[in-house]
């Protein structure tokens, strides 16, 4: 993963304003189906299409999705890469050598010197203070994804530990992709195209490849026919604590839009 650790949070070619989808050899279409990681996909199933396919990415595609759905997952994905930060810390105590180590150590610099501070440019943007994410409570499903991810990395291998870090690094490559590949994408007016360009651009798709070869290197030395399924069975976990996050998200939304109609017919609202 060490070339793309560098390139991690770089900006990202923009799309073509007018039509994306005019440039079909631009678009990634997914991981190739001969990887690890395919078959870890095509293993989970239904839990990897409830994330992909969650009604949170329908609405980032259409730009329909309620502002306060965005915030509050931009608030929440802030603590989030604090702990995914953490699992590469992990990575490189479990790595097989120095290699992996370097690889590990260059992902984790690059969150927390790279990553995080875009996060935060990207959070001023949507009126989000560093401070406002910085004392928000984790919300439940944020701490269960990323303590699972540790625990899969502290009581497993660094296999174990790339296979729960999969969905969330490659998955948002291929959801992005995705979305530019949907008819009722919004192009013009959505407030979520910086989001979708960021996650389907070439510097995140870089850094997807390398955790996809990696995932690669590591299976062709430590992932066994008896192994597979509990290898599966961490993935396809990791899958659904990814579409908690969105469900997360979703429901803030939801109560938001509650609260002002709430409000508007009390007349204590906007
Ligand atoms: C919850 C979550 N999952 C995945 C990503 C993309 N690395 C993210 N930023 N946040």
């Amino acid at each position: 993963m060490d070339p793309g650790a560098s390139r991690l949070f770089g900006r990202s070619q923009p799309l073509e304003r007018e039509d994306p989808r005019s440039d079909p050899g631009r678009l990634d279409r997914g991981t190739r189906v001969s990887t690890f990681f395919a078959r870890l996909r095509t293993a989970a199933g239904a839990d990897w299409q409830a994330y992909v396919g969650h009604a949170f990415v329908d609405g980032l595609a259409r730009g329909t999705l309620p502002e306060a759905a965005f915030r509050h997952y931009l608030v929440q994905d802030y603590l989030f890469l604090i702990h995914f930060a953490r699992a590469y810390a992990l990575a490189v105590v479990k790595a097989d050598d120095l290699a992996g180590m370097r690889s590990a150590a260059a992902t984790l610099d690059a969150l927390i010197n790279h990553e995080m501070k875009l996060h935060i440019e990207f959070c001023r943007d949507w009126g989000i203070t560093p401070e406002e994410m910085e004392q928000a409570p984790e919300a439940a499903e944020c701490m269960a994804y990323t303590r699972y991810v540790l625990d899969r990395g502290l009581s497993g291998d660094i296999l174990d530990l790339k296979v729960a870090l999969a969905p969330c690094v490659v998955g948002y490559r291929e959801i992005a992709a995705a979305i530019r590949d949907r008819h009722d994408f919004k192009t013009i007016g959505n407030p979520y195209l910086p989001w979708i360009e960021m996650y389907s651009g070439a510097d995140y798709g870089a850094v997807a490849d390398d955790a996809v070869a990696e995932l690669d290197r590591l299976a062709a030395t430590r992932a066994t026919e008896a192994r597979f399924p509990a290898l599966a069975r961490t993935f396809a976990e990791a899958c659904r604590l990814e579409a908690g996050f969105w469900e997360m998200g979703w429901r803030a939304g939801q109560d938001g839009r509650k609260a002002g109609l709430w409000g508007r017919l009390t007349g204590r609202g906007r």
